[in-house]
């Protein structure tokens, strides 16, 4: 299996008034291309400090991180948001749905970016993953007309919808009951067997981590050790 992420001795510090803050300390991760992967840790351990830096949104203090074989460090801002745009998708706790806009308005939203997708293409694929997450009679719902679980599943599908390599959901179970929750993670799960989309998510609740293939556990800023799980 090819490796999609690869992190190289990563640091992160942030400071805070006169204290340095280090989030992450050596990091050393490879992850292949298909993989469905929790990152598992306490509050304050750094999960998102790390998928903030895989997902391109933040830079590390030192170290490198290769995303689909191309070295991130000493890119452009403009060429680490093509690179964001075109090869990550995005899932949030909190959903992030514009909410003067549709389901399906929202899911087209990251096309438009993308002048090359003409409209009939944008709603090919609004229809397809509408479908996918199973929520084609509420493409014209906003999101208050819809419940957490919907509102995540649109998330899901404006992910989806830029056909990214990797997606990365920072704790996407977060705001969901446990059996909502539970379906979220299967649909992720699905979707990853039937397109080998890679999953990237982190969490700290133990039936999201069991529903993981790999699971690894940061505390404290460092990779402490990890499971492989069987499912
Ligand atoms: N922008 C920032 N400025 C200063 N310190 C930060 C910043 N972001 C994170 N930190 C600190 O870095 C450490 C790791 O935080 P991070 O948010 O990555 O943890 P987490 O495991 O995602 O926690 P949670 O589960 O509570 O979201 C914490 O000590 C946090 O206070």
């Amino acid at each position: 299996m090819s490796s999609i992420v690869r992190i190289e001795n990563v640091f992160k510090e942030y400071t805070l008034g006169t204290s340095r803050v280090h989030a992450l300390k050596d990091i050393n991760l490879q992850i292949g291309n298909g993989e469905f992967l929790a990152i598992a840790g306490p509050s304050g351990s750094g999960k998102s400090t790390l998928l903030n830096l895989i997902g391109c949104i933040d830079i590390p203090s030192s170290g490198k991180i290769y995303i689909d074989d191309r070295d991130t460090s000493g890119q452009t801002p403009d060429q680490l948001s093509e690179l964001r745009a075109r090869t990550i998708g995005f899932i949030f706790q909190t959903f992030n749905l514009f909410s003067v806009l549709s389901a399906e308005e929202n899911i087209e939203y990251p096309l438009l970016q993308f002048k090359e997708l003409r409209a009939a293409e944008r709603r090919e694929r609004i229809v397809k993953f509408l479908d996918i997450v199973g929520l084609a009679e509420f493409a014209d719902h906003r999101p208050n007309q819809l419940s957490g679980g919907q509102r995540q599943r649109v998330a899901i599908a404006r992910a989806l919808a830029t056909h990214p390599k990797i997606i990365l959901a920072d704790e996407p179970t977060a705001n969901l009951d446990h059996k909502t929750g539970e379906g979220i993670l299967q649909l992720m799960k699905d979707i990853n067997r039937n397109s080998g989309t890679t999953f990237i998510f982190s969490t700290h609740d133990a039936k999201v981590m069991a529903m993981a293939e790999r699971l690894i556990r940061i505390e404290d800023g460092q990779l402490v050790g990890e499971d492989a799980v069987h499912t």
